[in-house]
């Protein structure tokens, strides 16, 4: 028996990656039955059949996983926002970040387009807001290996952020080596909008990045109102007169005196109590 990780799934065969070889395997029959069926990234206990080939017989616990794209045991998410073209919305990166938060996955802010910038301004304030609690890069199409240099050691990490942030333009600028690969990449892409794509991991300084860009819209499905509140990390170290407090309408809130006493950005308390009341919302409707 053997441990490995899955670093591709294509037509029902599982490639799993173990002491540098990769094992095209197959999931034995239990899996296809149970929900959980062995995904991208998952951690895997393999029997070997033939010299290269074998199946899985245990999957590990995960981490963490997503289903856009689906991979499991994600190290950290690179959320792309472009500063213009789309313009950079506190609101939309906040949604993105709530919900990494939400699954478990740490957020890294990338900052495109910034051969665009014509706002100073705008560029304190994404430091002032961010950088306290999150990685902050800024970078360009022109930049972005100098950019991003050491953010991909060792780490399996996913891309996602609005439609037209520049996620398959960073995929195809980190990745030019794969000069095999990169035409496949775009060519998926294009094509993956409508069909089902299978993921898979590229080696990138010692770890992994997956070559389909994740999510671009966002629904909070497996979190409730109670909870949101820990998906936004800079809230956490201020102190509530009831423990139970949700930040909207309690009295003597250590949220909103953090905020009036602009210790906590106005922008993050909008962007939660805009997303506490769309899940609120959508309670109501059940
Ligand atoms: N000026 C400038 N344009 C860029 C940069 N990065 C990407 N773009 C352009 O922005 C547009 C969108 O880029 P994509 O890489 O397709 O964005 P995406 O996030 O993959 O978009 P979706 O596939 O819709 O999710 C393209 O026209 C790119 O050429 C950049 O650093 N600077
Ligand atoms: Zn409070």
């Amino acid at each position: 028996m053997q441990t490995g990780q899955i670093i591709k799934a294509l037509s029902g065969f599982y490639y799993v990656e173990s002491n540098n070889e990769v094992y095209e395997t197959r999931a034995r029959g239990r899996f296809r039955k149970t929900a959980e069926s062995p995904l991208v990234g998952d951690y895997v206990k393999f029997q070997i059949e033939n010299i290269d080939e074998g199946y899985i017989t245990e999957i590990l616990p995960r981490r963490n996983s997503i289903i856009r794209p689906p991979v499991a045991n994600i190290d950290q998410i690179l959320l792309t926002a472009s500063l213009k073209s789309p313009d950079f919305s506190f609101y939309l990166l906040d949604r993105f970040i709530a919900y990494s938060e939400a699954n478990d996955i740490q957020p890294v802010i990338v900052v495109t387009k910034n051969d665009l910038n014509d706002d100073w301004d705008l560029i304190e304030k994404i430091k002032t807001v961010y950088s306290g609690i999150y990685d902050v890069y800024f970078t360009d199409k022109a930049h972005i290996n100098e950019d991003l240099q050491d953010v991909f050691k060792d780490k399996l990490s996913v891309l996602a952020g609005q439609s037209g942030a520049g996620k398959s333009t960073l995929l195809n600028t980190l990745l030019p080596h794969l000069d095999l690969k990169t035409d496949e990449i775009s060519n998926a892409l294009n094509r993956g909008k409508h069909t089902t794509r299978h993921v898979e991991l590229i080696s990138i300084d010692g770890g992994f990045i997956a070559d389909t860009p994740g999510f671009s819209t966002i629904e909070f499905l497996n979190i409730d109102k109670y909870n949101i509140k820990f998906c936004f990390t800079d809230f956490n170290q201020y102190q509530c007169k009831f423990r139970e407090c949700l930040h909207i309408n309690e009295p003597k809130c250590g949220v909103k005196a953090a905020v009036e006493a602009g210790e906590l950005p106005q922008s993050r308390y909008d962007s939660y109590v805009k997303i506490y009341n769309e899940i609120d919302n959508r309670k109501e409707r059940y």
